[in-house]
């Protein structure tokens, strides 16, 4: 595991929009071989966002020959409710890319049969050879994609239940109205996202504090399900500085000196 810790949310923005790009222009994409990247939502993505759009319009990248997976998607919502995955992403991101509508995959939680959506889904991933890499951001409950604690660590895309920490963390985008916040959700599973070729997690702020303690400094365990990370081949965490708070002074230490000696900033 790689933890690079930046100042704040603007310079982790910085650095995962040039990560990002410089991958994908690295993979030349084609139609034939397109990129896969899984894409989050939340609060964590939306300055990276809109850096990568800054940077497509400079004509730094281009998404044709990317396809992309969203990780996961509240059930009861219609597709055009300000506050679903669906309108999310069109939003923050997809409107202002040159991605083809064809390219886009985001579970469909309101087919009429939720568990062969989901089915289809991994399948759908596996068609395009896997995700080469998987973008995301953890809850302050520890959760990924909307994996909650006491998720499966092998789990699959399925239907889950959302838990009440986080549905009161949501609620902040429901008026502030937790029961207005859905609580059931499509969610690929720990597992999928653990296929990934790579995969890159943004923490930012204080309140992930704790969440990024028990990720780095925890054991393995399911009630803080991104603490599975530490079982991936090839995973970085971009934090800020306030999303340290909680780590030991030594862990914080040894991971910036990291950094600091690797001069290429291309280790593992
Ligand atoms: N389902 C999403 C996750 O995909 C997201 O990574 C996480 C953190 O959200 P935020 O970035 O807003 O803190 O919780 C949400 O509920």
């Amino acid at each position: 595991m790689r933890i690079l810790i930046k100042q704040d949310e603007n310079e982790i923005a910085y650095w995962t929009a040039d990560y990002l790009i410089k991958k994908i222009n690295d993979f030349s994409p084609t139609t034939e071989k397109p990129f896969v990247l899984g894409l989050p939502t939340g609060s964590s993505p939306i300055a990276t966002y809109n850096e990568l759009i800054k940077r497509y319009k400079k004509g730094d990248i281009s998404f044709k020959n990317v396809i992309t997976f969203n990780m996961d998607e509240y059930i009861g919502l219609p597709e055009d409710h300000p506050e679903s995955y669906h309108f999310f992403m069109n939003e923050k991101l997809f409107k202002y890319i040159d991605i083809p509508a064809e390219n886009i995959h985001i579970l469909n939680s309101n087919s009429d049969n939720l568990e062969n959506e989901c089915i289809e889904y991994e399948q759908k991933i596996l068609k395009y050879g896997g995700i080469d890499l998987l973008l995301g951001g953890i809850g302050m409950d520890g959760h990924i994609a909307f994996n909650e604690p006491g998720s499966s660590l092998t789990s699959r895309t399925r239907i889950k239940s959302l838990c009440y920490d986080t549905i009161q963390a949501n609620s902040r985008f429901f008026e502030n109205d937790a029961s207005q916040v859905p609580t059931k959700v499509l969610t690929v599973g720990v597992g999928t996202i653990m296929d990934a070729r790579e995969v890159l997690i943004i923490v930012s702020g204080y309140h992930k504090a704790r969440a990024l303690r028990e990720v780095v400094e925890g054991s393995v365990n399911h009630m803080w399900p991104a603490s599975i990370l530490q079982m991936h081949q090839k995973c970085i965490l971009v934090c800020d500085e306030p999303a340290t708070a909680e780590l030991q002074v030594k862990t914080v230490k040894y991971f910036k000196d990291i950094e600091r000696i690797s001069t290429d900033g291309n280790h593992q």
